[in-house]
This record gives C-alpha cells, structure tokens and sequence, in this order.
C-alpha cells in the first residue's frame, strides 16, 4: 500500500517543455454527463473516428472503495493502446487537482505524443467541460425535486458545462427538442449547444475548448439567450452576468470571491445564502497590462494573467459569469463594485 498522499512520479517542469507545441499546455476535455446520455458511445467516436488528432483518454470509473481503476486508452493514429491509471479519490473534482494531473504530466512525460487529453467522469472537474445530455430523458432528469440543499445531479452538470452536447436527437420531436434547449438555457445562459445522434460531434468543437476565449470574445450580452421560464423545471439554479467598467483591486477582489465561495456568507435578499457552482470572468486589474481571466469551479478558483493586453484605458472593464442557486444580480453587482477603482 502506497502512502495516502502518494502522488503518481512527479515530472519537473523543466522536462516536460520539449513538445514544442504551442505552449507547453496540452488541452484537456472533460466528459460529463447523466447515466445513459451517451459518453462511451461518444469516446468510442472520438477513438475510432479518422481524426489525425492524438488523444490520451482517461475513463474515470466511479466504484465502491477509495481505490479506484481508471482504464486508460491512447489513441495514436488508429492505434489504441491501454494504460491504468489509478485516482485514489473516487471524486475527480478533487484529484483531478492535484493527483490526476500529476498523473497526466507523467503520461505525458512518457508518451509525449499527444495532443488533447479526454477525462470522462459523472462528477465535475476543471474548465472544458462537455456536458452530454439525452435529449429525451433530460428534462425528467432537470425536473427531479431534491431535498432541501441538495442540488439536482442534472442540473449541476448543465450548470458546470462549456458545450453541451443534447444527444438522442433521433427520438425525440422538434417541440421536445425546443423544450430542451430553453431548459437547457435557462440554467447556463452561456453554454455552447451541440445537438447529436450517436454522439457524432465535430470534434473541433470539443477538443482545445478555449472555454474561456469562446465565453469572452464578443460581447457578453450576445452570448446570453434570454428564455422564456420553464414552468415545470427546478428553477433553482441561474446564470447571473454584468459588465462594470475600470479597474479592480487585486486584494479586494480575491476577498470578494473568497467572501462568495469560501466563507459563503452572501446572502440574497431573502436570507439565502448564494452558491455559485460556476463562476467566470475577464476583469481588468488595476496596474496590470494584461487581461486577467478569473474561474471557478465550487470553491476552487484561480485568477490567471492571460496574454492579451488592453488596447487602450478607455476599454478596460470587467466580465462576470456566475452560474448557481440563491444568485442576486444586483447584491453581486454592488459588491463587485465596492472592488472597482480604489
Ligand atoms: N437512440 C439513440 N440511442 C443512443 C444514442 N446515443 C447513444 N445511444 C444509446 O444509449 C445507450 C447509452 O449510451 P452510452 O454511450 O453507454 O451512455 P453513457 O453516458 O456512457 O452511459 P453510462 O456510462 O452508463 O453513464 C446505449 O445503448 C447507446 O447505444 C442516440 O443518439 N440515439
Ligand atoms: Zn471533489
């Protein structure tokens, strides 16, 4: 038995910058989504389909007891080979932090081939997320009523999704079909919709997502689709966004996000306390050049110093995304405000 921190080898950095690639990131996928929807017929796809892409494939399998076997497949020019992998927390969310990308960089360390990885989990994980939802059982799925506190599963991964796949579309009608888009919509106001059978996506819409290029060029307003409410759906979870010109304070933006995801204690106005399961950003940073992307993924979030810098003073503002329950605009707006320009 391994030690209860033992992580896969560690790579040294230093080693691991000989792809020369762009960067030295590979991009990694994130497969999510409900029972049945369509994941392993979709990885299946993704493996057999001629792509010319070289893509390492980690299928997280939740099981009973902590250690857990992750089959792992490569596909390199039609080849497949097969690897384990083993996450010792069944919960990728946590592990894919720490433990599971560890694991990737030493994968990658070996094999040093490829160009996108895949995780496919029914939990949640980091950015690039692909939610696959089945077009005919999704809106039974978002309807489900939890008990008090607990998040619909369906809704969750809506919620936490990049692109959503709705799959299935074979078996449903074009109204059942509609009825799933403004579902859909009406919990991720910004998500990218993909509609499949079989899975059969355009891979490059899935693979190097650039989630957060693709939320923030253009305008934000133009990503958001307003919908109509849906009576019979658990409306609990919802997309917040506003726009605030200038500059933000490092400091007093951290304590913001930590006040929101750490500390959790804003409320709403009626008392309840605001969970954001999602959480996206461009802002501008006082003295900083450079744009800076803010993202969050339930109490994980990160503040990184992209390479776009501002063109000019007068065009420095911040975007915000924040996706969850008990979300009020104008309370996050007035705090993120009191952020702005000290
Ligand atoms: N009619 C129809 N069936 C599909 C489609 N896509 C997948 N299926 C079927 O749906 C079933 C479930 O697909 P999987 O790919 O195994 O789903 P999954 O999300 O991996 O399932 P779990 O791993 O059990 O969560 C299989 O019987 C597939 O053949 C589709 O577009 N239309
Ligand atoms: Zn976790």
């Amino acid at each position: 038995m391994e030690e209860e921190d033992d992580c896969p080898e560690l790579v040294p950095i230093a080693n691991i910058q000989q792809s020369g690639q762009s960067g030295d990131k590979i991009p990694v996928t994130i497969i999510t989504g409900y029972l049945g929807a369509g994941k392993t017929t979709l990885l299946n796809y993704i493996l057999t389909e001629q792509h010319n892409k070289r893509i390492a494939v980690i299928v997280n399998e939740f099981g009973e007891g902590s250690a857990v076997e992750k089959s792992l497949s490569i596909s390199q020019s039609g080849e497949l080979y097969e690897e384990w992998l083993e996450l010792r927390n069944g919960c990728l969310c946590c592990s894919v932090k720490d433990k599971g990308l560890k694991a990737i960089e030493n994968l990658m360390q070996k094999k040093g081939k490829f160009d996108y990885i895949l995780l496919e989990t029914s939990g949640l994980a980091d950015p690039g997320i692909v939610s696959v939802v089945d077009a005919k059982y999704t809106l039974q799925h978002l309807a489900e009523e939890k008990p008090e506190g607990l998040i619909n599963e369906a809704a969750r991964q809506v919620a936490l999704a990049d692109v959503i796949i709705v799959n299935k579309t074979d078996l449903v009608s074009q109204q059942e079909l509609e009825d799933v888009r403004i579902a859909v919509r009406s919990i991720n106001g910004i998500v990218k919709m993909l509609e499949t059978q079989r899975s059969r996506v355009d891979l490059t819409e899935i693979l190097d997502l650039h989630a957060f290029d693709s939320t923030f060029g253009g305008s934000l307003q133009d990503k958001l689709i307003p919908v109509a409410s849906h009576p019979h759906l658990d409306k609990s979870i919802v997309t917040v966004t506003f726009e605030i010109d200038g500059n933000v304070n490092e400091e007093k933006l951290n304590l913001f996000i930590q006040d929101l995801l750490w500390e959790k204690n804003i409320k709403d106005s009626s008392g309840n306390t605001m969970e954001v399961i999602r959480l996206k950003g461009l802002v501008s940073v006082k003295d900083k050049a450079h744009q800076v992307i803010v993202q969050g993924v339930h109490e994980l979030y990160d503040l990184e110093e992209t390479p776009v810098s501002w063109q000019e003073d007068s065009q420095r503002l911040n975007r915000m995304v924040f996706i969850g329950r008990h979300l009020d605009k104008d309370i996050l707006r007035e705090l993120f405000l009191a952020t702005v320009n000290v």
